[in-house]
């Protein structure tokens, strides 16, 4: 369908008259041919072209103002839209996509882009499908899907403000990760306890999915001993057993670097946990929390101060909460149950909707430590064995919480906790984090710069969506269509998928998804069952 003509190029910037009539959307792509070439078009904004003087405005204004029916002459000709592209790719005439290395001729063309031509584009063969193309606020029946191996390492950042879709997208990359059945290992920390059955009536969760029996693992407070969890689910007439892992950890299996790495400690309060650690052995975190100041001072051979051993106690009081999660001898170690998991390619769902925040730090840290740090030393020691690992990816909700200039020591003092040291080495041993924030501005540079895959759902606030447009590849152009975003509508940039331009996509609504799954799963089944029977 032609939808308008080339009247402008310059660098990769493509103008073009929209044709009469056609409906043209911020963020759609079109095509343009010239000589053989195909080009593929992005709009990124509209202008409109007027060659009216400022009187025949001011007398047309005017009668329109009074309700008068205003007639132009020779309209077409001194008043017409113009719709702004950027080329964000060159189609060969043997089908290649690549980069753009031409430009087309003034007054090509310009036309819709049929389905073909968007496969062309790569944007569906990646194994984490997260939503539909999108062209305005319209999908298109064409997927686009992440590239997991690539991705995982290279972190992703997601983006939005309240209501923006963020869980759902979190729910939907989960379910995508489940879907290929111990690839990949992820490990979701859920505070409002969304994602194993959604968070109100009507919603899903990873519980629905039928694969989660194998490959979701569930740590919660809904267990009291390591088993599975029977969920009965009466909207599908179906019932599903989880494994499960309670959420108790043996504070005696905490190490001083599972406080260290929460960056709450400054040098001498981290001398002083290794001190304990070695004078009071197991126990260390018991005694440190137990003994009074002036003890522990004469038991540490007057090494540490009381000062220091009194704010020390306060925080890590803060941190292990009064003994719900972090027990004493229950024997339970979820850390080390999740890293076997992991390893194994599961989905790791860590429900904490009662810990408190010092508790969810603590616990987020020592699970997000041992992940990294075995993983590290696994490559280091056993290569061989390494290679077979899955990618693990870590997913943080409010990651400005953990990643913020001021969580990382503030004023002048730079520390690291495990979430900057995996954002800045992980990719090496490949582990990622998946970084979930309503507040991008807050978040140090390095982690924007180093996720390589961006989901950018609506945002309100300029430096928010300012800070994400000035650390990616191919933004700059984005920003009117950010502005315009509606809930569960993304532009993701993700250079590790192949995708070499701003992708607009509507995320999947959570459930519609599921429901595709589960009728996938079930249409499976009965082939599987007829082939078992012999039945055509
Ligand atoms: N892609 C989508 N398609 C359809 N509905 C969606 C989509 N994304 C989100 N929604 C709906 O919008 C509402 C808000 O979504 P969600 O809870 O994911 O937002 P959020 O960004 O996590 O919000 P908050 O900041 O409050 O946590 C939910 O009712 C959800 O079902």
């Amino acid at each position: 369908m032609k939808l308008g003509v080339v009247t402008w190029v310059e660098g990769t910037t493509v103008r073009f008259r929209i044709a009469e009539g056609a409906r043209v959307e911020r963020g759609m792509l079109v095509k343009v041919e010239d000589a053989g070439r195909r080009f593929v078009v992005k709009v990124v904004d509209f202008k409109p072209e007027s060659l009216l003087s400022a009187a025949e405005v001011a007398v047309i204004t005017s009668r329109a103002d009074k309700g008068e029916r205003v007639q132009l002459r020779d309209k077409d000709l001194r008043l017409y839209d113009t719709a702004i592209g950027v080329i964000v790719a060159q189609i060969d005439p043997d089908g290649e996509a690549h980069g753009p290395t031409s430009v087309p001729s003034i007054f090509s063309r310009v036309e819709s882009l049929d389905r073909d031509d968007l496969e062309k584009l790569n944007l569906h063969t990646g194994d984490i499908p997260i939503g539909y193309v999108r062209f305005g606020h319209e999908a298109v029946d064409v997927i686009v899907a992440l590239d997991g191996s690539r991705v995982i390492p290279h972190h992703v950042l997601v983006v939005g403000g309240t209501g923006a879709g963020k869980s759902n997208f979190g729910r939907v990359f989960a379910a995508s990760v489940l879907h290929n059945r111990g690839k990949y290992g992820l490990v979701v920390f859920d505070c409002e306890s969304e994602y194993l059955l959604g968070s109100k009536p009507g919603e899903m969760g990873l519980a629905h999915l039928p694969f989660s029996e194998e490959y979701l693992f569930l740590v919660t407070g809904r267990v009291s001993r390591p088993g599975r969890l029977r969920i009965e689910l009466p909207e599908l007439g179906e019932a599903r057993s989880i494994p499960a892992y309670p959420l108790k950890m043996d504070v005696s299996r905490l190490k001083p670097f599972d406080f260290i790495m929460t960056g709450e400690f400054s040098g001498p309060q981290e001398e002083l946990l290794w001190l304990a650690y070695k004078q009071f052995g197991e126990d260390w975190v018991y005694s440190l929390l137990m003994a009074d100041s002036r003890s522990i001072y004469a038991r540490l051979g007057r090494l540490s101060g009381v000062n220091t051993i009194n704010v020390t106690k306060r925080k890590v009081k803060y941190l292990v909460g009064d003994g719900d999660i972090f027990c004493r001898e229950c024997g339970y170690d979820l850390a080390s149950a999740v890293l076997s998991m992991v390893a194994k390619g599961r989905v790791v769902l860590i429900e904490t909707p009662f810990a408190t925040e010092g508790e969810e730090k603590l616990l987020a840290t020592i699970v997000a430590e041992r992940v990294f740090r075995s993983y590290e030393e696994m490559r280091k020691k056993l290569p061989e064995k390494w290679s077979q690992l899955p990618p693990v990816l870590i997913m943080v909700e409010e990651a400005h919480r953990y990643l913020s200039a001021q969580a990382l020591g503030g004023r002048g003092e730079v520390r690291e906790n495990i979430f900057s040291a995996i954002a800045k080495r992980g990719r090496k041993y490949k582990v990622g984090g998946l970084y979930i924030t309503q507040m991008p501005s807050e978040l140090i540079d390095a982690v924007v710069r180093q996720s390589l895959t961006k989901v950018i759902l609506s945002l309100p606030t300029r430096p928010d969506y300012s800070t994400v447009i000035n650390h990616s590849p191919y933004l700059d152009e984005a920003e009117s269509e950010i502005k315009t975003l509606d809930r569960g509508e993304a532009v993701v940039v993700s250079q590790p998928s192949g995708f070499r331009f701003a992708v607009s996509v509507k995320i999947f609504s959570y459930e519609e998804y599921c429901m595709r799954l589960i009728e996938q799963e079930r249409a499976e089944q009965v082939l599987q069952q007829q082939e078992a029977g012999g039945v055509d």
